[in-house]
């Protein structure tokens, strides 16, 4: 497969219909559907590697030895968040082919109609679920699907998902089944093929089936640093310049640029090219090309606390640790007499809970602090559309305002003999946004990431009561009967303010992370249009997470490839 890739030869100084920056979850699915065009010409440029049948990531849980080395994750931190004692969060994106979707959980969610049908509600006419929902189901290959991406329920869960299913449905949340929202206890299905148990990601599900196509030129080891553009008042990408081996090269396009490097990078090329904020480029010394003030801006990723729980011996949970131990496998074997392919950690448990399912008085306390919230960004003329839309949602009974994950990966097991379980509890819609920008003209030096988690009380507000409500599961039969004791935060954080500084101390995220390249229109923030053409430019397109404008409740890659089989080229 690696003689497949192109080589600077094939690719320097060369002109293609369609560029693509980025070879990740959006770059790749999109240069497989151009490229089934044979009169089209289409070259990849993707900075990281091919890593093509690396064990790393076909292996479900091998995102563990992923997490934070350089080969396979950007490994971004955020600038310190004053709402987080200064906290600074480890914010992880995919490098190289297949992107984050090489490096992700696996998590195979469709996403929630009122977000989608959000993205109208912001001025984005034709973006509505009932469109995409068609493609959701032609990309997925299941009993119903015949797309490209095999779905299906992993081998080997944990063990701990079902009877945390039953407790959180002893509490009041059903076993979810409908069709209209995501609310209630899930199994979750992963992109996983059946046979081998081995990881689908956009490099085995678009890339490798369109690689010999001869119109399709794919080259790793290519560092985007800009676009080349013509000058005027509408912008005409002639090309783009990248770093292959330390040396610059340009490579030239005919029709168009697509940006597809991802929410971090897609707006550090765009500032880097001269399109963003006039005042910031002028600052660092770029010629501006575009002002575009709101590139870079709308940052939102959904934020975490995790309650880390040690499991009693005796009752077949198997966490990453004991997956991982040859001592355990004549019993794995047992329990799972059907699995195929190596004995590998998955997360298969998810619940998505609106505020309305909370006991009534807990209700009154977070719509009290979301009415505070309207006053005051009000008074201040900062209510803008995505605010009025989130209030929607939280007062909609069918979107979810929480999420808890079942998860097996505790690193660094106290006792590797032992089974850990870590709940992790997810905002699902958040109300804080903050930015990334560049901050040097070098584009080898990393972007700022601000974030401003908790810049809204109402989010802490929501995932402290969440975080009560979890316990509250934890506690609940028959999943009490299978704990041992909690590790984290641990028993003696118990009061509002202890829960608070406890979440605010061990943030997280999720790597959700969105709209810096808004799709909305551009007096309200916006930076490409509804055909995802960055405004003022003739040929830029981007394509990938971070034109979505709003926070999806649900997971977000079969929504992102979703969009990259929907967008009219
Ligand atoms: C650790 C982790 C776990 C996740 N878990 C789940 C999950 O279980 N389920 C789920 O649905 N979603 C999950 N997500 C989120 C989901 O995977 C992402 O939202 C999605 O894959 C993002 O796709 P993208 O195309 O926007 O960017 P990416 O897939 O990240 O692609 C961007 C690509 O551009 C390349 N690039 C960047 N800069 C340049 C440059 N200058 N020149 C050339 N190339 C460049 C990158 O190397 C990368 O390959 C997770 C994400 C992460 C990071």
């Amino acid at each position: 497969m690696q003689n497949r890739l192109a080589t600077i030869g094939d690719v320097a100084g060369k002109h293609f219909d369609f560029v693509v920056i980025g070879g990740g979850t959006a770059g790749l699915t999109l240069a497989s559907r151009l490229t089934e065009n044979p009169r089209v010409s289409v070259v990849v440029l993707e900075a990281g590697d091919a890593h093509f049948e690396d064990s790393k990531i076909l292996t479900p849980d091998g995102f563990m030895r992923q997490l934070r080395q350089p080969e396979y994750d950007w490994a971004f931190w955020t600038v310190p968040q004053k709402h987080s004692g200064d906290k600074v969060i480890s914010w992880s994106r995919g490098k190289g082919l297949g992107g984050s979707s090489a490096m992700n959980f696996l998590m195979w969610t469709t996403p929630q109609r009122e977000d989608i049908d959000g993205f109208e509600k912001l001025g984005n006419t034709g973006w509505k679920w009932e469109m995409l929902a068609t493609y959701m189901k032609k990309i997925e290959r299941s009993p119903s699907g015949l797309g490209l991406i095999p779905v299906g329920y992993a081998h080997t869960p944990s063990g701990a998902e079902l009877p945390f299913q039953q407790s959180m449905n002893a509490n009041g949340i059903p076993i979810a089944s409908v069709d209209d929202t995501t609310c209630g206890s899930w199994m979750s299905p992963s992109s996983i093929e059946p046979e081998t148990g081995c990881r689908v990601d956009a490099t085995t599900a678009y890339l490798l089936p369109a690689l010999q196509r001869p119109n399709l030129h794919v080259l790793t080891g290519a560092y985007v640093t800009k676009l080349l553009t013509s000058d005027g008042t509408r912008l005409t990408a002639m090309g783009a310049e990248f770093v292959y081996n330390s040396l610059l090269h340009n490579v030239y396009v005919d029709k168009e640029i697509i940006l597809s490097a991802g929410a971090v990078k897609s707006p550090q090329i765009l500032e880097l090219s001269g399109i963003g904020n006039c005042k910031l480029l002028r600052s660092l010394g770029i010629p501006v090309k575009m002002d575009l003030p709101a590139v870079g801006g709308s940052l939102r990723d959904k934020v975490t606390v995790s309650i880390v729980l040690e499991m009693k011996e005796g009752h077949d949970i198997f966490s990453f640790n004991l997956m991982a131990n040859p001592e355990f496998h004549s019993r794995l074997n047992e329990v799972y007499p059907n699995a195929t392919g190596k004995f590998s950690s998955v997360v298969s448990g998810m619940t998505f809970i609106p505020t309305q399912a909370l006991p009534e008085g807990t209700q009154a306390s977070i719509f009290s602090t979301a009415e505070t919230f309207v006053q005051n960004a009000k008074q201040h003329g900062l209510y803008t559309k995505v605010h009025e839309l989130l209030m929607d949602h939280l007062g909609n009974s069918k979107v979810p305002d929480f999420e808890v994950i079942v998860t097996p990966f505790v690193p660094g097991a106290p006792n590797p003999k032992k089974a850990y379980i870590a709940l992790v509890i997810c905002l699902s819609h958040p109300f804080s946004s903050g930015d990334t920008h560049i901050q040097s003209a070098d584009p080898q030096i990393a972007p700022l990431i601000d974030p401003c988690v908790f810049e809204c009380a109402i989010d802490l507000n929501i995932l402290v009561e969440a975080f009560k409500f979890t316990r509250k599961v934890i506690q609940t039969a028959p999943f009490c009967d299978l704990v041992s004791k909690e590790i984290r935060p641990g028993p003696e954080v118990q009061s509002d303010n202890e829960i608070k500084a406890a979440i605010q101390g061990n943030i997280a995220t999720i790597w959700h992370s969105s709209g810096t390249v808004s799709m909305m229109p551009k007096e309200i923030g916006g930076v490409v249009d509804t055909k995802l053409k960055v405004y003022g430019t003739t040929n830029v397109r981007v394509v990938d997470m971070s034109i979505v404008p709003l926070p999806i409740g649900t997971h977000t890659q079969c929504m992102l490839i979703s969009i990259s089989h929907w967008y009219e080229l």
